[in-house]
């Protein structure tokens, strides 16, 4: 028997979750989007197996329902849930940032019968939208689960033995436990990212060059202030209590450092730095990763056209890469070229096709 799952919400998060789960045997996606460019895009790159223009039309056909959508959508298409003619062993899920307000909500429809199990898979970019895509998106990420407490079992493991395909570690915490971690580790992080952005520009009228200087440091931090503004709404508005305690914590780190900088020693400004050096040094590298290029350093002579030529060589072989850059390239000195891969499978084809190739020393740092 064909199971069905219908992803509502077909952008970033939506449409990877629809092309890993084109993997499971015997499973029919079916996809519906608001955007009408979105669901001709989600047909044309094959993002799932039928598109419909109104998610209604297959309601009652469907086994599980995915959102994919920006967290106040999701809570009005739950609300919407409540009046359509669903089987009754259907189960429902999301993928949203946030998971208390969505609880709360699932527990209204279970008062109607109709299971709904949170979920948030901890990974993704500042990219969004469905040409964004990809299918190995949430592989070795954590995916974390807020079922309502009783949930049962049953239920529970016929998710996870779909959400298998995703290839994520699934985990499962309590909707305020969630809000809370990600609250540290994801959304005021984008809030300060914001916000060294909006002060970078606030130089633009007395010193226009600051922002041509904005290099490694500042893009590496401010990165994913180039997220979509709706999400960030959307989870700004709906964890704003776990945010607000955020930033009280935040503004004693900065009275902190105000007394350091005004008062302390060498040694304490030193120490400050060197705490969090340990501190970040020792961050699990595929613990909530979010965004993990692969990264190849390839040891390349310093001669006109050497980059074209490797990048020419992964051409052939249809390897994509997502970044390059430079990090050492004196005259008569080997450069380091660091180039950024999808996956680790891309990578490990990349170096075997350079050193094929051109014999330059590759390795990973
Ligand atoms: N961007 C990221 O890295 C991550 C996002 N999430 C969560 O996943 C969800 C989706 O985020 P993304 O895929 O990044 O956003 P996105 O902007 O790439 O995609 C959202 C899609 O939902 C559609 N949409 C918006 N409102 C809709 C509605 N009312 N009905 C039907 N479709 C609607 C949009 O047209 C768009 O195609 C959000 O809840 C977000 O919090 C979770 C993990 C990572
Ligand atoms: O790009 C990044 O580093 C992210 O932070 C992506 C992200 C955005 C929202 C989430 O709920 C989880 C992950």
């Amino acid at each position: 028997m064909t199971r069905k799952v219908l992803v509502i919400g077909l952008g970033l998060i939506g449409g990877s979750i629809a092309l890993a789960l084109q993997k499971a045997p015997e499973t029919k996606i079916i996809g519906y989007d608001m955007d009408a460019q979105t669901r001709e895009h989600a047909k044309t790159l094959n993002i799932v197996h039928e598109i419909v223009a109104d998610p209604l039309v297959v309601a009652a056909e469907v086994d599980v329902i995915i959102f994919g959508t920006p967290v106040n959508a999701t809570l009005d298409w739950m609300e919407q849930l409540k009046s359509w003619p669903l089987k009754n062993k259907v189960i429902v899920t999301d993928t949203g940032s946030t998971k208390k307000l969505i609880m709360q909500k699932a527990s209204e429809l279970r008062e109607l019968g109709i299971t709904f199990i949170g979920g948030h898979p901890m990974a993704g970019s500042h990219k969004s939208g469905v040409l964004a895509a990809k299918a190995h998106l949430f592989e070795n990420a954590y995916y974390m689960l807020t079922p309502l407490a009783g949930e049962e079992i049953v239920h529970m493991a016929q998710l996870e033995s779909l959400l298998k395909f995703t290839h994520a570690k699934v985990v499962s915490v309590s909707a305020s436990e969630h809000d809370h971690m990600t609250a540290v580790v994801s959304h005021f992080p984008h809030v300060i990212a914001a916000s060294l952005v909006h002060q970078l520009g606030g130089e633009n009228g007395e010193y226009p060059m600051t922002r041509s200087l904005a290099a490694g440091g500042f893009r590496d931090v401010t990165r994913i202030a180039s997220s979509n503004p709706i999400l960030w709404r959307d989870i700004t508005l709906q964890n704003r209590e776990e945010l607000l305690t955020q930033l009280d914590g935040w503004e004693k780190e900065m009275t902190r450092i105000k007394e350091l900088l005004m008062e302390g020693s060498s040694q304490d400004i030193e120490n400050y730095f060197a705490v969090a050096k340990e501190l970040r040094d020792e961050l699990p590298i595929s613990a909530g990763a979010m965004y993990t290029p692969f990264d190849l350093y390839v040891d390349v002579p310093d001669y006109p056209g050497v980059i074209s030529e490797v990048t020419g060589f992964l051409a052939d072989e249809a390897i994509s890469i997502t970044n390059l850059r430079i990090v050492e390239s004196r005259e008569d000195v080997f450069g380091i070229l660091v180039i950024s891969f999808q996956s680790e499978n891309d990578r490990e084809r990349a170096a075997a096709c350079i050193q094929k190739r051109a014999n330059f020393e590759t390795y990973i740092s």
